[in-house]
């Protein structure tokens, strides 16, 4: 119905390059099955520019109930160099899922290392993802988990909601103040909160027909606890004014307790320029416009012994985080460096899937690993 890949083609392998199928079938005709290690690296040597790793759950299930051994490291760590992830096993077993694999891992950790520049900016601030609409809706998931990874709030997304087990957030959009008219925004915020569920928070949408601060004031006196300053990018002028503005105002009318969101356009300088003076952001387009991380997948190892296309360092490794925030990279057989904890951890043993996969926990962690590598110094817009 739709132009989306099933996920059964996924599964089967069918959501792969066609070179991989023409590789398997000179491989049969030859006869040939070899045992390999490959490992999916971005850089070869660490570059000092640190991304955040998602997407290693997707991978997991597709290797699951497959002939082979897999390690990676978890979601919600920093890297810059050497493998993510290794592979061990007969290369037929998964030669023809490269293509799916490498996918599931670039997108979303490209979206995640945009969102912890978001998250950085702000760490004490509401963090909301809205950029399921700005990606095909198969993918809309991915967006927010790779937002949650990297230590969002909450996610504006239902279905992303059903696959992540928990509830969307949101406010309103400008199409119900819009519907009711002009001049009668009241009768749209009212609306909304006679038919929400009381749990819903009640955050008015305050930039449609008037002045931020007129709109804001009467959603205030309506009752409601938050509004959300959304103005259109030709009229923003100095937003962080309009917004300080429209506190001061809200605080002169008695409306102190109310809460204060922007969204439109949102990146680390707004939300660096804006944080003390709002109370949360929705962001979009800055997590969606993360660029995809340029993973390759490469035979390191045949048949027990080191090797590597021209380019590519040969012979299995590890990778090591030391406590000075180094990534070390180094043969897995050589001697582990200084206090270095090795970063790579089952993943599937015997295609079963042995790592668990835990968002509040690759959250804190891309927390804790972004201040022991200073990924927020080395932060650009
Ligand atoms: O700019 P981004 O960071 O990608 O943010 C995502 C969207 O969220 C806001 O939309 P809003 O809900 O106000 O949209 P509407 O005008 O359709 O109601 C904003 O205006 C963006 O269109």
């Amino acid at each position: 119905m739709f132009d989306i890949v099933p996920e059964s083609a996924i599964d089967e392998g069918r959501a792969t390059d066609a070179y991989f199928l023409r590789t398997e079938e000179a491989l049969a005709h030859a006869g040939k099955n070899p045992r390999v290690v490959v490992e999916v690296t971005a850089d070869q040597f660490p570059t000092g520019e640190f991304e955040l790793l998602a997407g290693v759950a997707d991978v997991a299930r597709l290797l699951e109930g497959r002939n082979v051994d897999a390690d990676a490291i978890p979601e919600g760590t920093l890297f810059d160099g050497g493998p993510v992830m290794r592979i061990e096993g007969p290369y037929l077993e998964f030669a023809r899922l490269e293509t799916s694999i490498l996918g599931f891992l670039s997108h979303p950790s490209g979206m995640a290392t945009a969102a912890l520049r978001a998250r950085l900016a702000a760490p004490e601030t509401s963090l909301l993802s809205f950029g399921a609409r700005h990606v095909h809706p198969s993918i809309a998931g991915t967006v927010d988990r790779s937002a949650l990874v990297a230590g969002f709030d909450g996610f504006s997304h239902v279905a992303a909601g059903d696959l992540m087990g928990r509830a969307a957030s949101g406010t309103m959009p400008h199409a119900l103040m819009i519907c009711f008219g002009p001049g009668n925004q009241e009768d749209a915020w009212r609306a909304f909160d006679e038919a929400v569920d009381a749990d819903v928070p009640r955050i008015a949408l305050c930039d449609t027909y008037d002045d931020e601060v007129n709109e804001a004031i009467r959603a205030a006196e309506l009752g409601f606890d938050s509004v959300r300053l959304d103005t259109t990018g030709s009229r923003r002028g100095d937003f962080r004014h309009i917004i300080r503005e429209t506190r001061w105002k809200l605080d002169m009318a008695g409306h102190e307790d109310v809460d204060i969101f922007v969204s439109g356009g949102i990146t680390p300088a707004a939300i660096d320029e804006l944080a003390d003076v709002v109370d949360g952001f929705g962001v979009g387009s800055y997590i969606t416009n993360g660029d995809p991380i340029d993973f390759a997948l490469d035979i390191v190892e045949l048949e027990g012994e080191p090797t590597a296309k021209r380019g590519k360092l040969s012979g299995v490794k590890s990778v090591y985080r030391t406590p000075d925030g180094g990534h070390h990279v180094e043969l897995a057989d050589a001697e582990a460096p200084a206090e270095g904890t090795p970063l790579l951890e089952p993943l599937v043993r015997d295609g079963e899937v042995v790592a668990e996969f835990d968002i509040d926990a690759a959250a804190e962690r891309a927390m804790a690993e972004a201040e022991l590598v200073g990924f927020g110094e080395s932060m650009s817009e």
